[in-house]
C-alpha cells in the first residue's frame, strides 16, 4: 500500500505522540513518595538561618500555597515518617528551574543531621544526571526537611519530595530518555535547516533553524543538560533565547504562509508589531532579569495566537500549507498552554512542567519541518510545471517538447511504431495583430490553442506551442492516416468556429504540415520535425488553410497500411484539402 505525503505525516506524527505519552505514563506511574505529616511554604525573615536545633514554634506556614515565579528566597518544610531503613532521594516536583537549593535535614529530636545542596547556579555535580535529586539514607524514624530555594525566577512551583531510590531511578530514566532524544532531534533539525539556508538562501530556513536552536537552548538549560553535560551554569539561557525564538517564529510563519503587505496587509502589520513587541521585551528582560521568563510566557502566547489566527485566515482561503500549519500550531499551543497555565502537577513525582514544554516544542518543530518540506515540494512542482507550460495559452511550451519528444521517439524506435507530428501555423496572423492589436492577437492564439487541445484527445497526444503563432501536435504510435485526419479535423474546426472580438467576427484559419516516420537508428528526431516544417511551408505556398503531408510520410504509411484517403503527390509533398 502506498502512503500519500499527508498520510505519512499523520502516521509519523501519531507515533511521536504515542511515544511521548508512554514516556510520560512511565514517569508518572512508577514513583511513590513517602507518607508526609505536613508540607508547606513557611514565612521567615530575609536574614533567617536554619537553626541547628529546630523548635516547633519557630516556623509559620505561609498563607499562600504558592511562591512568586519572579524568583527570590523561599523556605519549604516537610515532615514525614520513614518506615524502614533504605536509600532515599530528595528532589523537586514540577520544575528543575532552580538557581540554588539547600535541604537541611532534621531527625525526630529536631537536630540538624545533614545538608544537601545543588541548583543550576551551583557548581556541585548532580549524582542523577539531568535531575536535582540528592541521595540520603534514612532509618525508621520521624524526620523534618527544611528546603531553601533561591532563584532569579521559576518556571513553575518547585515542590520538594522524598522517594525511595529504586522507584526514583526507574522513573527518571524515561524523562531523561525523552529529554536526550528530543534535544537530539531539535539539534539535528536546526543544523539541517541551517545547512539548507546556506545552500538554498531561503530566509524561511534560517528563521526555522534559529527558532529550533533557541528552543533547544531553552529546554536544554531548563532540563539541566547544559549544566550537567557542558558545565555551563548561565541561568539566563533559559529565558533570553526564547525572546529571539519568538521573533523568529513570527518571521517564519509570515514567510511560510506568504503573508505580505499586499496579500494580507493587516496580518503583515500585526506580524511586524509582534516582532516590535518582542524587541521591547528583550530590552525589558535585560533591565528586569527576574521578569525575563514572564516575558517569555507572554511572548509564547502572542506568537501562538498570531500563528493560529494567520493560519486560520490563510487556510480559509484554501491554502493546504496553512491547513497543515494549523495542525502544527495546535500541536504546540495546546500542550504549551497547559505548560504555561499550570504551575504545579499533583501526584506526578518525577514529571516536570519542562517535559510538557519539551514535548510541545518537539511536536511543533517536527510538524513544521514536514510542512516546510511539503511547501518545498509544492514549490518545486510549480516551478517544473511553469518551466514546461506556455503562460499565454496554458499548453506545453518548447522546453517540454525537447524533453518529451525524445522519450516518445525511443518508445516508437523500440516498438517500431510510426511516429507522427503535425506542425500548425495561424494564417496571416500578423494582419490580426496589426489590425486589432496585440491583445486581440493573444486572444486569437488562446482560441486556436483551445480548439487544438480538443483535437489532440488521446492520452498520448501532446500539444505544444512551438513559438509565436506556431503549434506542434505530437502523436506517438500513430499512422499517417490518423495524423492527417486529426490535422484536417482541426483545420476545419478552426475555420468553422467563429472568433469574436468586440462583437466583430474575425476569420481565423490555419495551415498544417504532417510528417510520419518509423524511427530507426540512422534517423534523428529532427528529420521528423524538418519534414513537418517543409510540409507546412508547402501548405503556406499553396494558398494557406490546408493540410500538406511530407512525402516520406506517405511512403511510411503505404508500407504499414494502405492509405484510406486519396492523396495526390506534388513534388515530394502530398496535399489534401
Ligand atoms: N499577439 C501576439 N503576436 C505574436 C506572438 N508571437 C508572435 N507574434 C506575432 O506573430 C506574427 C507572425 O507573423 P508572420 O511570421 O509574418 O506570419 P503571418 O502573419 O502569420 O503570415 P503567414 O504565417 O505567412 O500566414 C508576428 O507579427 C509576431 O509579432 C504572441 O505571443 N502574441
Amino acid at each position: 500500500m502506498k502512503w500519500t505525503y499527508e498520510q505519512t505525516l499523520t502516521r509519523k506524527y501519531g507515533f511521536l505522540y504515542l511515544w511521548c505519552f508512554l514516556a510520560i505514563q512511565s514517569t508518572v506511574c512508577l514513583a511513590q513518595d513517602v507518607q508526609y505529616h505536613q508540607r508547606f511554604w513557611i514565612i521567615t525573615d530575609e536574614e533567617w538561618q536554619p537553626p541547628l536545633v529546630l523548635k516547633s514554634d519557630e516556623i509559620v506556614p505561609r498563607p499562600r500555597q504558592q511562591i512568586s515565579l519572579t524568583g527570590g528566597v523561599n523556605w519549604y518544610i516537610q515532615s514525614f515518617r520513614i518506615p524502614e531503613t533504605e536509600q532515599y532521594v530528595v528532589d523537586f516536583r514540577n520544575t528543575s528551574v532552580i538557581g540554588q537549593f539547600d535541604h537541611y535535614i532534621y531527625d525526630g529530636r529536631g537536630i540538624q543531621i545533614g545538608r544537601l545542596s545543588g541548583g543550576i547556579q551551583n557548581l556541585q555535580i548532580n549524582p542523577f544526571m539531568l535531575r536535582h535529586g540528592r541521595m540520603v539514607r534514612f532509618f525508621p524514624s520521624e524526620y523534618v526537611i527544611l528546603t531553601r530555594t533561591e532563584s532569579p525566577f521559576f518556571l513553575a512551583q518547585p515542590e520538594p519530595f522524598i522517594m525511595p531510590l529504586d522507584g526514583y531511578s526507574c522513573a527518571v530514566k524515561w524523562g531523561n530518555t525523552l529529554v536526550l532524544v528530543g534535544l537530539g532531534v531539535m539539534f539535528a533539525l536546526s543544523f539541517l535547516y541551517l545547512v539548507r539556508y546556506f545552500s538554498q538562501r531561503r530566509l524561511e530556513n534560517l528563521y526555522y533553524a534559529l527558532f529550533v536552536f533557541c528552543c533547544m537552548a531553552y529546554n536544554s538549560t531548563a532540563l539541566l543538560v547544559v549544566s550537567d553535560l557542558f558545565h555551563l551554569n548561565w541561568f539566563y539561557l533559559i529565558s533570553y533565547p526564547m525572546i529571539l525564538a519568538s521573533g523568529c517564529y513570527i518571521a517564519f510563519v509570515m514567510t511560510l504562509l506568504n503573508i505580505r503587505k499586499r496579500s494580507y496587509p493587516i496580518l503583515y502589520f500585526l506580524g511586524l508589531s509582534c516582532i516590535g513587541l518582542f524587541a521591547v521585551s528583550a530590552v525589558m528582560a535585560i533591565l528586569f532579569p527576574h521578569w525575563s521568563l514572564e516575558f517569555d510566557r507572554y511572548n509564547i502566547a502572542v506568537f501562538s495566537v498570531y500563528g493560529f489566527v494567520s493560519g486560520l485566515i490563510v487556510a480559509l482561503r484554501g491554502s493546504r500549507i496553512a491547513q497543515l500549519y494549523l495542525l502544527a500550531n495546535l500541536s504546540f499551543s495546546l500542550p504549551a498552554l497547559v505548560a504555561i497555565s499550570i504551575t504545579r502537577f499533583n501526584n506526578s513525582s518525577t514529571l516536570l512542567i519542562e517535559h510538557i514544554g519539551l514535548i510541545a516544542v518537539l511536536a511543533e518543530v517536527i510538524m513544521l519541518a514536514f510542512v516546510s518540506e511539503y511547501q518545498a515540494r509544492q514549490r518545486k512542482k510549480m516551478l517544473e510545471a511553469a518551466s514546461k507550460t506556455d503562460v499565454l495559452t496554458g499548453v506545453f511550451n518548447r522546453n517540454y517538447l525537447e524533453s518529451h519528444i525524445d522519450q516518445c521517439w525511443s518508445l516508437c524506435l523500440t516498438e517500431q511504431q510510426p511516429f507522427s507530428l503535425i506542425m500548425v501555423d495561424v494564417d496571416h496572423f500578423k494582419q490580426i495583430n496589426d489590425a486589432w492589436g496585440h491583445s486581440v492577437g493573444d486572444s486569437c492564439l488562446v482560441h486556436v490553442a483551445g480548439i487544438l487541445r480538443q483535437s489532440a484527445k488521446r492520452r498520448t497526444d501532446v500539444l505544444i506551442r512551438y513559438g509565436g503563432e506556431e503549434f506542434v501536435v505530437i502523436l506517438p504510435n500513430t499512422p499517417l492516416s490518423y495524423a492527417y485526419s486529426v490535422a484536417e479535423e482541426v483545420r476545419l474546426n478552426i475555420e468553422k468556429t467563429p472568433f469574436f472580438y468586440d462583437q466583430n467576427r474575425l476569420s481565423v484559419t490555419i495551415s498544417c504540415g504532417v510528417s510520419t516516420v518509423i524511427p530507426n537508428y540512422d534517423m534523428t528526431i529532427y528529420e521528423l520535425i524538418e519534414g513537418a516544417d517543409q510540409a507546412l511551408y508547402q501548405a503556406k505556398k499553396s494558398g494557406r488553410n490546408c493540410v500538406k503531408i511530407y512525402n516520406n510520410a506517405r511512403e511510411v504509411e503505404t508500407r504499414l497500411i494502405p492509405l484510406a484517403r486519396d492523396m495526390s503527390d506534388t513534388a515530394g509533398i502530398s496535399e489534401q484539402q
